[in-house]
C-alpha cells in the first residue's frame, strides 16, 4: 500500500509498522475536532469520522479518545457514503493533555504527534521568563521538543539582551527572533517545520500567532490541495487545526496554557531546570533539604550569585506543581545536532 499522503502529513515508519498489524482499516490524521465529529485526512481524500460504538463504550479514560494531531484507523477512505468510523488510534509520540481537576480518567488530549512547539513570546509587554519557565515545563511534559520563538523583535532596540534572557533560563533550547513586518526569522522558523513535521505554536494572546500562521501559509491554508475535498460548503481555517504548509510541514495553533492546565510528574521540571539540579549532588549532605544544612550548594550558588534567588524560587514553586517529559535523552541527542546550524543564526546574528 502507498502512504505518500500520509508520509506527507507526518505518518512515520513505527505508525506504518503499527498499522500493518491491523487489517482492513485504513490509516487517517485528525485535522481538527468538532464536538464528536473528526475532519480526516486519509490517502485519497478528507472526510468526517466518529469513533466507533465499541470504541466508546470500551474507552475508560477521556484521553485515550481521539484528538488533532492523532493518527487513526478507519474503516474507509473516502466519504462518499457517510462518516467513516473510527476504530483504533495509533500509538502518540508526544501529547498535550489538559489537566481535569482531581481524577486522572478525566484528562483530556488536547494536540497529539507535535514534532516541535514554538513558545512564542513577543519582546514588549508579554515578555516574562518565569511564565516562559512554565511553558517550557509544559512542552517538555508534552514529549514534543521546544523552540523559543521571540516575535515583534522590530520593536526592541536591544534584541540581544531578550537573548540572553530567554538563554539564560532555556538551558540551551534553541531561541529564535522573528518579525512579521521585516520578515525577518522566516528560514528559521522554517527549518523547522519540513516535510512531514508537526509544529505547534503556543503563546499568550496578541503575541501574534495568528500573524506568524498567516505569513507561514501566505495567507492560505492550502491543506486541501491535491486532495479531495468532501466539507460540505467552502472550509475556513479555525483555531486548533492542523495546516499543511506548502512546503510539506504542518502548522497547529494551540490553546493558551490556561485551557492546558497544570502538570503531574517531574521530569518536564527536571529537564528544564537542569541548571538547577545540577547543584544538588554538590550539597553537602545526600538528603540535603536547600532550606539551612551547612555545605549547601544551593546556598551557596545564589550567595556567589551563579544562580539567582528569583530562578530557584521558580524552580521551588513549579517543583510544587511537577512535570513530566520523556523525551529527554532524545532531546539532548537531537540538540547536539541540530544547535550546529539553528544556534549559528541567533549567535551570530543577534547574541553578540
Ligand atoms: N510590530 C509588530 N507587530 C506584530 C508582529 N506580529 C504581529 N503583530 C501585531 O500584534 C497584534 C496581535 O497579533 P496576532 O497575530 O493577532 O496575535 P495572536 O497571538 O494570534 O493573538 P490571539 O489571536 O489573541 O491569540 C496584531 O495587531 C499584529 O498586527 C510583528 O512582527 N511586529
Ligand atoms: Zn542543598
Amino acid at each position: 500500500m502507498s502512504y505518500d499522503t500520509m508520509i506527507r502529513y507526518g505518518l512515520s515508519d513505527a505508525m506504518i509498522k503499527e498499522a500493518s498489524l491491523i487489517e482492513g482499516l485504513y490509516i487517517g490524521r485528525v485535522l481538527s475536532q468538532s464536538k464528536d465529529v473528526y475532519r480526516v485526512v486519509t490517502e485519497k481524500g478528507i472526510l468526517f469520522a466518529e469513533v466507533s460504538g465499541k470504541y466508546r463504550f470500551q474507552t475508560r479514560k477521556l484521553s485515550d479518545f481521539p484528538a488533532v494531531g492523532d493518527f487513526v484507523m478507519l474503516d474507509r477512505d473516502l466519504g462518499d457514503n457517510g462518516n467513516g468510523i473510527i476504530h483504533q488510534v495509533l500509538s502518540r509520540k508526544s501529547a498535550f493533555i489538559r489537566k481535569a481537576a482531581g481524577k486522572s480518567a478525566q484528562e483530556q488530549l488536547v494536540l497529539a504527534n507535535i514534532d516541535t512547539t514554538f513558545i512564542c513570546m513577543s519582546v514588549n509587554n508579554d515578555f516574562n521568563l518565569r511564565r516562559l519557565e512554565r511553558y517550557l515545563v509544559l512542552v517538555w511534559e508534552s514529549g514534543s521538543t521546544p523552540v523559543v520563538v521571540i516575535t515583534k523583535i522590530d520593536l526592541c532596540e536591544d534584541i540581544y539582551s531578550k537573548f540572553r534572557a530567554v538563554d539564560s533560563v532555556g538551558n540551551g533550547v534553541d531561541i529564535l527572533g522573528i518579525s512579521a513586518l521585516t520578515k525577518e526569522g522566516f528560514e528559521d522558523v522554517m527549518s523547522y517545520i519540513t516535510p512531514g513535521k508537526t509544529v505547534a505554536l503556543l503563546g499568550s494572546s496578541g503575541v501574534g500567532k495568528s500573524t506568524l500562521i498567516n505569513w507561514l501559509t501566505g495567507q492560505e491554508a492550502i491543506e486541501t490541495q491535491g486532495l479531495r475535498n468532501d466539507d460540505r460548503g467552502r472550509h475556513t481555517t479555525t483555531r486548533r487545526e492542523l495546516i499543511l504548509l506548502p512546503g510539506g510541514g504542518m502548522l497547529v495553533d494551540t490553546p493558551g496554557m490556561r485551557e492546558l492546565g497544570m502538570w503531574d510528574s517531574d521530569e518536564g521540571l527536571d529537564m528544564a531546570f537542569q541548571d538547577v539540579e545540577v547543584y544538588f549532588e554538590k550539597c553537602r549532605f545526600r538528603d540535603c533539604t536547600h532550606t539551612s544544612e551547612p555545605g549547601c550548594a544551593i546556598y551557596e550558588a545564589i550567595r556567589d550569585g551563579e544562580l539567582s534567588e528569583k530562578r530557584w524560587q521558580s524552580y521551588l514553586k513549579l517543583k510544587t506543581e511537577d512535570a513530566y517529559s520523556e523525551n529527554r535523552d532524545d532531546y539532548l541527542k537531537n540538540k547536539n545536532e541540530k544547535f550546529k546550524s539553528i544556534s549559528k543564526f541567533n549567535k551570530s546574528k543577534h547574541y553578540r
